[in-house]
């Protein structure tokens, strides 16, 4: 549905000079300075794919995701939408986006929201019938009523964002691009855009990429994450591998009824970080062996009562990979 092959862009931007005939010299020669934003990125988005991209301040997402609406023309290399090219298509690809910078609004801002929705209902040419019925929809999915007679300028930040989804959404696009859409949100409002776009892709097959620093974000909706770090691809498959390729160990408590007796060497390569009375700690690197296995071993020590697992902390996973 989406290629990118081989994607590429370099701002120039004019160098600043300082000392006298500044100016002048300027005239006859400028120096610029370059900056390689995205270098060489190729990836394929499959239909009802649901896609973290994600890296540290100024990896290039967002030059990215602006070559990927068309906004922004790649120095080299190319992204095809479904077949076209955002760029030397705009009309036909963008009928297929649907955007959100979370940062910036294209709501128009001291206009009540639903004009807003009619001004894009025009220019989409959708007609009269089918915004109302599509409004409807997404009035009852985002909880939209309470404030669409409200100038966009009085919404509080989590009800500019919903009614920014559904202006993305009003044209039915099968394609949503979202740059940080729960930024600076609090927890409530977090989770209610998370169901919203989990609800999205499950049941309305929706393809997102969804651009995030919120860790949650990708853990609790994205199959796979897609990582750049200084404009490359540092990462391109699920979560679950990358949590294998970092190799961060699961810790494991065990708790057991009575005395536990801890041999003085084991034939498996996990370490007991921490020994209390009937409580072990474990730290077992998946990629080394099988959890099962280590219980096995574990619950010849003592009468095993209970078993608490903790995956590596995915903020540390990522915060690994970015280095
Ligand atoms: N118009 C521009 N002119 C010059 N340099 C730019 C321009 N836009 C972006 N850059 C530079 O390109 C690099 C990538 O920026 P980009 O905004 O794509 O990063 P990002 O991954 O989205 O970062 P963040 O997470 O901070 O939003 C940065 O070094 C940025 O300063």
């Amino acid at each position: 549905m989406i290629t990118v092959t081989n994607l590429r862009k370099t701002f120039k931007s004019p160098l600043v000079r300082e000392g006298r005939f500044v100016g002048l010299r300027s005239l006859f020669s400028r120096a610029y300075r370059e900056k390689e934003a995205v270098r060489d990125i190729s990836f394929t988005i499959e239909k009802g794919d649901f896609i973290g991209y994600i890296g540290p301040n100024g990896a290039g997402k967002s030059t990215t995701i602006k070559m990927l609406t068309g906004i922004l023309h790649p120095s080299s290399g190319e992204v095809l939408i479904r077949g076209l090219s955002p760029q030397k298509h705009r009309r036909q690809v963008v009928r297929h986006l649907g955007v959100v910078f979370g940062q910036r609004s294209q709501l128009w801002w001291d206009l009540p929201v639903k004009d807003s929705y009619d001004i894009l209902a025009a220019m989409y040419r959708i007609e009269d019938a089918t915004k109302r019925r599509r409004l409807g929809e997404l009035e009852e999915l985002l909880g939209l009523g309470e404030f669409m007679d409200t100038p966009v300028r009085r919404l509080s930040l989590g009800q500019r964002m919903r009614a920014d989804l559904a202006a993305a959404l009003l044209h039915d696009p099968d394609i949503l691009f979202l740059d940080e859409p729960t930024i600076g949100l609090d927890m409530d409002a977090k989770r209610n855009i998370r169901g919203f776009l989990r609800t999205l892709n499950r049941d309305f097959g929706k393809t997102v990429l969804l651009t995030t620093h919120d860790m949650d974000d990708i853990e609790q909706l994205c199959k796979r994450v897609i990582v750049i770090n200084h404009g490359q691809l540092g990462y391109d498959g699920t979560i679950a591998s990358l949590r294998e390729r970092i190799g961060l160990p699961t810790v494991v408590k065990i708790t057991y009824r009575g005395k536990v007796s801890v041999p003085e060497s084991w034939e498996l390569p996990f370490q007991i970080t921490e020994q209390g009375e009937g409580v072990l700690t474990v730290h077992c690197n998946r990629q080394e062996m099988k959890a099962m296995d280590m219980l096995r071993v574990v619950s010849g020590w003592g009468d095993m009562e209970d078993v608490h697992m903790e995956e590596p902390n995915f903020e540390e996973v990522i915060h690994r990979i970015y280095q």
